[in-house]
């Protein structure tokens, strides 16, 4: 790996920067229970389009998603390029981030080249890397090649690299209720994975419910199982919205502890190795669940996020999946008709 020490020093640098940043955080309601959302849009989400998006307009999504008031953006993977081929080009997209202070950076690494890939890139706003493994060798094998015990053992130097180099580690569990290939998976699965990621130095696991068959019920059941090793601190829930289920998991979750969530503007998504699962949960959809609730996500601005996934999907010409976005958005619509009619000017502001 061929990374100067100024460049090192250039990269510790901005990465102190976020966190300084982050240590300001501040939440309007002081009793209130943050949540964090980790908005996966760019990456889970764009890398399931069909078509190639430019990686401008990738950059402008995370622009976009800071400047709503996203304070976790993944977005991009060093994967290869034969495997999923529109997460090519991520380089190009971080070098076009606009880094926000209180916005922090990640990137999906499978292994030590994309780790390397990624160190190569000198100034650089990430400074968090996700590795991910399966609970089952089925979806292991379809999504990187390797069986999850391979897996594990080709991440823990990357993880250990990633950290010497002054990176965050993230892990993510995949097929953590069913698995496409395998069926129904057990939650002692889970939990087995889910701690080897810790053991390696995760400093949180997102357990992936990538078919999105999940229910409150076997959410529950499997986040009993992992919480008998892990504490809740240390998840997350990463829940495919293909049944409808997203934000019930998430409120099932809640009961369980969990306070991190991933989430995809837009509902843009889906795993390339997962066929027929939809889009992560819609992160206008959590921050409206989360409204009024005791749970509060005070940075980020549902009006603004609704405004991106509007516009990602009209860019990409596809269908928002978010019910919320969609509902904000034919209100709207009336409001636009309403003034046109009164003979009003002016943009509309979407009320809630
Ligand atoms: C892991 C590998 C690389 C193994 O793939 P492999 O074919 O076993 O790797 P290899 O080491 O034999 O290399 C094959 C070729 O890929 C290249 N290569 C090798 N590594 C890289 C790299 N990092 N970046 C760029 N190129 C790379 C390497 O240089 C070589 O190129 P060639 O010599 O043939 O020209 C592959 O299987 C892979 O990239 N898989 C990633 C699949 C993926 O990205 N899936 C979606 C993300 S996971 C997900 O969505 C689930 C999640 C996280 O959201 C949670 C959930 O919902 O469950």
């Amino acid at each position: 790996m061929t990374v100067s020490v100024a460049n090192l020093i250039r990269r510790g640098a901005s990465r102190r920067l976020v966190s300084a940043a982050q240590n300001t955080r501040s939440y309007s309601t002081p009793t209130a229970k943050p949540i964090t959302i980790v908005e996966v849009g760019p990456r889970d989400g764009l890398q399931n389009e069909k078509g190639v998006i430019p990686a401008s307009v990738k950059a402008d999504l995370i622009n976009r998603l800071a400047r709503a008031g996203m304070w976790h953006i993944e977005a991009g993977s060093f994967v290869s390029p034969k495997w999923v081929p529109q997460m090519a080009g991520t380089a190009e997209v971080i070098s076009m981030i606009d880094p926000q202070p209180n916005t922090q950076y990640s990137v999906l690494v499978p292994n030590s080249k994309g780790l390397a890939d990624l160190v190569a890139i000198s100034p650089s706003p990430i400074s968090e890397i996700a590795i991910f493994t399966a609970a089952t060798d089925a979806f292991a094998l379809a999504n990187t090649n390797t069986t999850v015990a391979a897996s594990l053992e080709r991440l823990a130097p990357v993880a250990a690299a990633a950290r010497a180099q002054g990176l965050r580690v993230r892990g993510y569990v995949s097929v953590v209720i069913t698995c496409p290939y395998s069926g129904k998976v057990d939650p002692a699965r889970v939990r087995h994975v889910t701690q080897e990621l810790i053991n390696m130095g995760c400093y949180e696991v997102s357990l992936g419910d990538t078919v999105g068959t999940g229910t409150p019920a076997t959410i529950s059941t499997m986040l009993e199982e992992v919480g008998k090793s892990v504490p809740p601190e240390k998840l997350a829930g990463h829940y495919h919205d293909t049944f409808g289920m997203g934000v019930a998991n998430i409120f099932a979750s809640l009961k369980h502890g969990i306070r991190t969530f991933d989430a995809s503007v837009g509902g843009l998504g889906g795993c390339p190795y997962s066929p027929g699962a939809t889009g992560n949960v819609a992160t206008e959809d959590v921050l409206y669940a989360l409204r009024g609730s005791s749970y509060e996500v005070a940075h980020a601005d549902l009006d603004e996020v609704a405004k991106v996934g509007w516009w990602i999907s009209d860019v990409l010409a596809r269908q928002n999946t978010s019910r919320v976005g969609k509902a904000l958005w034919a209100r709207k619509e009336r409001e636009e008709e309403e003034r046109r009619r009164k003979g009003e000017q002016g943009e509309v502001k979407v009320k809630l």
